[in-house]
């Protein structure tokens, strides 16, 4: 049963603009893309969305998989009357829109996946942030997280946002948070990457410590044709570390994915 999500659609009136999915990271509301909603709105349809148990979405007790998650987004877009859709996902949101990309390859026109992986390390190291969030709550984890999600330069010149996305780390459910653990523990998605057909954008962060470039880039060396970049000085959330360059590598990806294939 999908889970009832917290979403905000931006855009022109026009019906006819392509439509574009914003999907977050772990413990993340759907303002970590606020610079690009507002920019690809002037242009797009953008539909971004909270995750289960993030943000405003329903919190669903237990365990869930990336195929759940998936199954939301897909239900909320059918409830929108959204048959074709780009996709762009960071870290947990990428590992989402790795999974429609294989999954409904007639729906996805094209995808970006930032700062997130084909597999995210130890399942063990997933099942005990799960304990510690569930024990503690996420507060628990919320310093550690958030200075993965900046770099130490930045966050030290910006004290002001550290405290903000800390604050947007410790609003997620304690519930929502451990079964979005759960579900990276139990992803691998290695074996598919070869299967996504759609125009396909890698995107990493110089100095992320959570998906290091050459994890992000593993999924652009199994993905056919996959256009990869790498952003410096960028941490796990370039979203809104570097907000322009993340807004000018999705244009141009969006752009690519528009135009008709050379001959
Ligand atoms: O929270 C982290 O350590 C980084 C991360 C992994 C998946 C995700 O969404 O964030």
């Amino acid at each position: 049963m999908p889970a009832t999500l917290s979403y905000e659609v931006s855009g022109p009136e026009s019906t006819a603009a392509p439509v574009v999915v914003l999907l977050g990271s772990l413990g993340s509301n759907r303002s970590m893309w606020d610079h690009q909603v507002r920019d690809l709105a002037r242009d797009h349809t953008v539909v971004a969305i909270d995750h289960r148990g993030h943000g405003g979405s329903e919190v669903v007790p237990g365990s869930c998989t990336i195929a759940d998650l998936a199954g939301d987004v897909l239900a909320l877009l059918d409830s929108l009357g959204v048959d074709r859709f780009h996709v762009a996902g960071l870290s947990l949101g990428g590992a989402i829109a790795q999974w429609l990309a294989v999954h409904e390859p007639a729906r996805v026109r094209s995808v970006a996946l930032l700062c997130t992986a084909a597999k995210f390390g130890e399942p063990s190291a997933w099942a005990e942030r799960a304990a510690a969030v569930r024990g503690g709550g996420t507060e628990a984890v919320a310093d550690a997280v958030v200075a993965r999600w900046i770099t130490p330069a930045r966050a030290e010149a910006d004290p002001d946002l550290v405290t903000g996305l800390r604050e947007m780390i410790v609003a997620t459910s304690t519930e929502g948070y451990a079964a979005a653990c759960d579900a990276l523990s139990g992803w691998d998605g290695r074996a598919d990457l070869r299967r996504i057909s759609c125009p396909t954008l890698v995107v990493a962060g110089d100095e992320d410590p959570s998906t290091a470039p050459e994890v992000v880039r593993e999924i652009a060396d199994g993905v056919p044709g996959a256009h990869f970049v790498t952003l410096s000085p960028a941490a796990h959330v370039p979203t809104v570390e570097m907000p322009e360059r993340v807004c000018e590598v999705l244009r141009t990806h969006l752009t690519r994915a528009h135009a008709p294939d050379p001959a």
